[in-house]
């Protein structure tokens, strides 16, 4: 859209107004002139200006209107387009000219696959059409549909030629220098997203791991999607809060607060040397199963925490410090950024979604506890039968407070598939009680399967301990270096480039992996497939992003250098080659717009692969430095080298919404 239209549409605007109150000021001095109070009878000069007026007026609501359409527009200048989006408009105008019999017609295009004799696009409408032409009693051809719909389609510049082909599917070919504008367009403005609808407050509940308790691999999955799912809208201009909605609070902190007051006494001035917060859970629960006296002691000591008594929230606090100092060092080596925001800060809210639900007379009473049923086939617990309130309560009073007081429009909560009930059943209960309205929020549990060892079973050590995430780390670390040593890279690498790729494969090859694998499955962490340098793996990614990088630098191109070549070359799309690899570039929009449907991150890590290998297949085929044979330059095509940056820059967005840090030497 024209960027200047709003200041049109504004100008317009005013300068109705303007004339408006210009009329106004002429009737009331006619009208004084004729003293006339009531219109009837006016002269036809006045009824003349009254009609003017009227015009205008109803001129300047649409512009006002228009303002108000353009404004809402979140538009980035130099945004991609969606080339999906604009292929799904023109079929659907053209679907609902050709057949305007039919209600909501299917509008289905999709990619054509391989052969590029079916065009790079089809739509796919026609025989879902036929077929409800035949459910009214009509008997049509498919293939007349097809032609029919390929007539009433408008003219536009992403497309090329369009045919009919076997049962009334539109072969779409794209025009090429269509697509070299939106390539050219990056040079110029950078990998811009699509432009989105609307700007949209977002909340993903993510990480969340449980105080005391380990960090176990389900949460680093929950780290590492959710940190990508954060990193994709953030992208894309949404407004994200990154939540980290640690377990610290329930009856367990009892034990551990009276435990804590036995062991460190004097806890309250000298910060107590728990180096082993799991090992002190323990000892505490130990203590609390042997021990009636302690026992008392704890529950005592939960209650006066829930009251917020200042000693007891000092020992909380203290043993939260611990974990959440654990918690952080993983974070810092993944480079994860959340809020932390526990359930302890529900806890007065808790009360209050309580009384709120019992007024909605939205609560049963079964054997002592009140429940609430709604969405799911099991109820929530929201009051314990000894009073007590559960995970059920703290998660409804935090959906209240997510969309009442955050006012977010969208919530996203990232746990393991087990919890796919409890989240079905808030989101159920909070519909029902008015909290969550479906037509203006949306709400996702974006759930994922198992970690499983090599040998299929729970991921755990040898010994069959839980696996510390800390040495997890540490082992993708040392066998990253492993292999960059195998690969002789240490003789290449100064030492800082070497510490780069390493930590660059290790992080990114664990966050890869886990990406790379249908969330809804359960999946086998290996550090053996994962370190491979061949198939779909970050190692492969990250070789392949160095390769492509190193085309300009071998030419002896700054990045200075590329900008200013682009200014005045084209990226080349000559070549069937380049111009298959040109297609894939700009399907990223689209990309993304898929997995924000779905929320399924391995869609992206797809296509990465698909860009590098589709790279592969160009550099094969096409060169872009030429040498003679002591070596020297002789020529360089340029387009080439622009296209071959152009990936670079498209696999560098994709890499950075998977969290991973590709380096430029490795
Ligand atoms: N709002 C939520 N329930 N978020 C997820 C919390 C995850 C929970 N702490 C666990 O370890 O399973």
């Amino acid at each position: 859209m024209d960027p200047n239209i709003v200041e049109k549409y504004t100008e317009e605007a005013l300068a109705a107004e303007r004339e408006i109150e210009h009329i106004k000021k002429q009737i009331k001095e006619l009208q004084n002139g004729a003293k006339v109070d009531n219109y009837e009878g006016i002269s036809p000069e006045v009824s003349q200006l009254l009609s003017e007026n009227q015009k205008l007026h109803h001129r300047l609501s649409i512009l006002n209107k228009a303002i108000m359409a353009e404004a809402s527009k979140v538009k980035t200048e130099g945004s991609l387009e969606s080339i999906m989006n604009v292929l799904i408009n023109l079929f659907t105008s053209a679907i609902k000219s050709a057949c305007p019999e039919i209600n909501d017609p299917p509008v289905v295009v999709a990619l054509s696959g391989n052969n590029p004799k079916f065009g790079d696009y089809q739509c796919n409408s026609a025989m879902a059409l036929a077929n409800l032409y035949k459910q009214q009693g009509q008997k049509v051809v498919p293939r007349d549909i097809g032609q029919k719909i390929m007539d009433n389609c408008q003219p536009h510049p992403l497309i090329a030629k369009l045919e009919v082909a076997g049962p009334g599917f539109i072969n779409i070919f794209l025009n090429k220098s269509f697509i070299l504008s939106s390539i050219s367009s990056i040079f110029k403005n950078g990998v811009k997203p699509p432009s989105l609808e609307k700007k949209l407050k977002v909340l993903v509940d993510f990480s969340s791991p449980n105080i005391a308790k380990e960090m176990h691999v389900g949460h680093l999955r929950s780290t590492i999607i959710g940190d990508s799912i954060c990193r994709l809208l953030e992208y894309l201009g949404h407004n994200v809060m990154r939540i980290n909605h640690v377990g610290d609070w329930g009856t367990q902190f009892g034990m551990l607060i009276a435990h804590l007051q036995d062991k460190f006494p004097n806890y309250a001035v000298e910060s107590p040397p728990i180096g082993d917060l799991q090992a002190f859970y323990k000892e505490a629960k130990k203590r609390f199963d042997d021990d009636e006296e302690f026992k008392k002691r704890a529950y005592a000591s939960v209650v006066k925490l829930q009251s917020f008594e200042p000693e007891h929230t000092q020992a909380w606090n203290l043993i939260c410090d611990v974990s959440r100092k654990e918690f952080q060092k993983i974070y810092d080596r993944l480079d994860i950024k959340l809020m932390e925001r526990g359930e302890s800060f529900y806890q007065t809210r808790m009360e209050k979604i309580v009384t709120f639900l019992a007024d909605g007379g939205y609560l049963q009473e079964d054997e002592g506890r009140k429940i609430m049923w709604g969405g799911a086939t099991i109820p929530l617990t929201i009051v314990k039968s000894d009073g007590a309130y559960t995970y059920d309560t703290s998660d409804m009073a935090a959906i209240r407070q997510r969309i009442e007081e955050e006012k977010v429009d969208w919530v996203i909560y990232v746990t393991d598939a087990g919890q796919a009930t409890h989240f079905q059943a808030i989101f159920g209960c909070a519909q029902k009680a008015g909290i969550l309205d479906n037509t203006k929020h949306r709400a996702d549990h974006v759930g994922f399967g198992v970690v499983l060892g090599e040998d299929k079973k729970k991921f755990k050590t040898r010994s069959g301990d839980t696996v510390r995430l800390l040495d997890l780390l540490e082992e993708g670390l040392k066998r990253s270096l492993d292999k960059l040593v195998e690969k002789e890279r240490d003789k290449v690498l100064n030492k800082d480039e070497l510490k780069s790729a390493q930590e660059s494969v290790a992080y990114g090859c664990i966050k890869y992996a886990d990406l790379s694998h249908n969330r809804n499955h359960e999946y086998v962490f290996s550090f053996d497939k994962m370190l491979d340098d061949k198939g779909n793996t970050a190692v492969y990614l990250l070789y392949a992003y160095t390769r492509i990088k190193s085309i300009a630098r071998n030419a002896k191109f700054t990045p200075d250098n590329i900008k200013e070549l682009s200014k005045t070359y084209q990226v080349s799309l000559e070549h069937e080659k380049e111009w298959k690899l040109g297609k894939v570039l700009v399907r990223f929009p689209d990309v993304l717009l898929k997995i924000t449907v779905d929320l399924c991150m391995h869609h992206l890590c797809e296509y990465v692969y698909e860009i590098a290998t589709t790279f592969t297949e160009f550099y094969d085929s096409c060169y872009c430095i030429e040498r003679n044979a002591s070596g020297e330059i002789v020529s360089t095509n340029i387009g080439r080298i622009l296209l071959a940056e152009a990936t670079a820059m498209i696999l560098d967005k994709c890499f950075n919404i998977l969290g991973l840090k590709p380096v430029s030497k490795m």
